[in-house]
């Protein structure tokens, strides 16, 4: 469905070129939901842009949906749904009118539009405020309205930019009901932006990890935690023992990463839940007991980490 080979970008701000994409080489099958998660400023919306011929690339290829993006934009256009950062709505018409005015400049007749409408405001719930012009919307029911939008030409593929960036707990988990729906109805491909770590790591099949640009990681969100992160094990002990603890962490075979805070030993395995047992015993052994024990599974931010010594929170700035 998407097959990007050295898709890059460059843009140049007072002077000073800025690679916002380098080099991206993506393959999507149909049917994935796939999520582009990095931090502020890694390129995401830029290769998005791309990918629906919102913007030429400075160099590299992509085919989208069967098409290519470069001598074939048109036929791409036609086959994707696109719902950007900002609201795709106007101010001044009704929902539904917003709708329809969609599908006339996809080509629909009057009344395929009027249809089409009707489909997606029942396809997004709705229908009961269609009648309501978009800057009375909440955050939440504006956002479903920009994926309306989207919607009206039946695309294949879907590409959604940070979707659900803005809007409250609630109103988040409203639009993922919807897309998952959309999804599970109508088997469309969807790939979608993110910096949220749980959104990726929750709703996406795939994570593609990007950072300055490039792609740095790509997978399942349980195998990139599996591969790069592993679980953690964290053991409390009395002051005096923490020295020989952190050592004997150290000592673990497939143990690496210990940190020691305060009288809190950290290290990282790859299965917690053999490790940590045997930890203990090793701990036995010297006489030292452990005060508190636990284990944590690793999150994408653990990843991010391992791969860029950053933390993506921390680049969040
Ligand atoms: N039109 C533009 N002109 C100049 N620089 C741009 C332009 N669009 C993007 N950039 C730069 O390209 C880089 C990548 O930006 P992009 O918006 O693709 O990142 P992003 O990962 O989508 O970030 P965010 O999560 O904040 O949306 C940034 O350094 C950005 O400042």
């Amino acid at each position: 469905m998407i097959r990007a080979r050295g898709l890059t970008r460059r843009f140049t701000v007072k002077r000073t070129p800025v690679e916002a994409v380098r080099g991206l080489d993506l393959d999507i099958e149909p049917g994935q939901l796939v999520a582009l998660l990095g931090p502020n400023g890694a390129g995401k919306s830029t290769s998005l842009r791309m990918l629906t011929t919102l913007l030429p690339p400075t160099s590299g290829t992509a085919t989208v949906a069967g098409h290519d993006i470069r001598t074939d934009p048109a036929a791409v256009r036609a086959r994707i749904g696109y719902v950007g950062q900002k609201n795709s709505a106007g101010e001044n018409y009704r929902a539904r009118d917003e709708l329809i005015t969609q599908g006339r400049s996809y080509g629909l007749s009057g009344c395929d539009a009027r249809r089409r409408a009707e489909e997606v405001l029942d396809l997004l719930d709705l229908t009961a405020l269609a009648d309501r012009k978009p800057g009375t919307l909440s955050g939440g029911q504006r956002r479903r309205l920009d994926i309306a939008m989207g919607l009206v030409n039946e695309p294949e593929l879907l590409f959604l930019d940070e979707p659900s960036t803005g809007l409250d707990p609630h109103s988040r988990a409203n639009i993922w009901e919807h897309v998952l729906r959309l999804r599970a109805e109508h088997r469309a491909t969807l790939l979608f932006t993110t910096h949220y770590l749980d959104e990726a790591d929750n709703m996406a099949e795939r994570v593609v990890v990007v950072d300055h640009g490039r792609v740095i990681a790509d997978g399942t969100p349980g195998g990139l935690k599996a591969d790069l992160a592993g679980d953690r094990i964290i053991i409390t002990v009395a002051q005096p023992d923490v020295a020989a603890a952190a050592g004997i962490a150290e000592r673990m075979a497939d143990a690496d990463a210990v940190r020691v805070e305060d009288r809190t030993i950290q290290v990282r395995v790859p299965r917690a839940e053999a490790a940590l047992p045997e930890y203990l015993r090793a701990l036995e052994d010297t006489g030292i007991k452990a005060v508190a024990a636990e284990t944590a599974r690793p999150t994408l931010d653990d990843v991010f980490l391992a791969l860029t010594g950053r933390s993506l929170r921390e680049s969040e700035t």
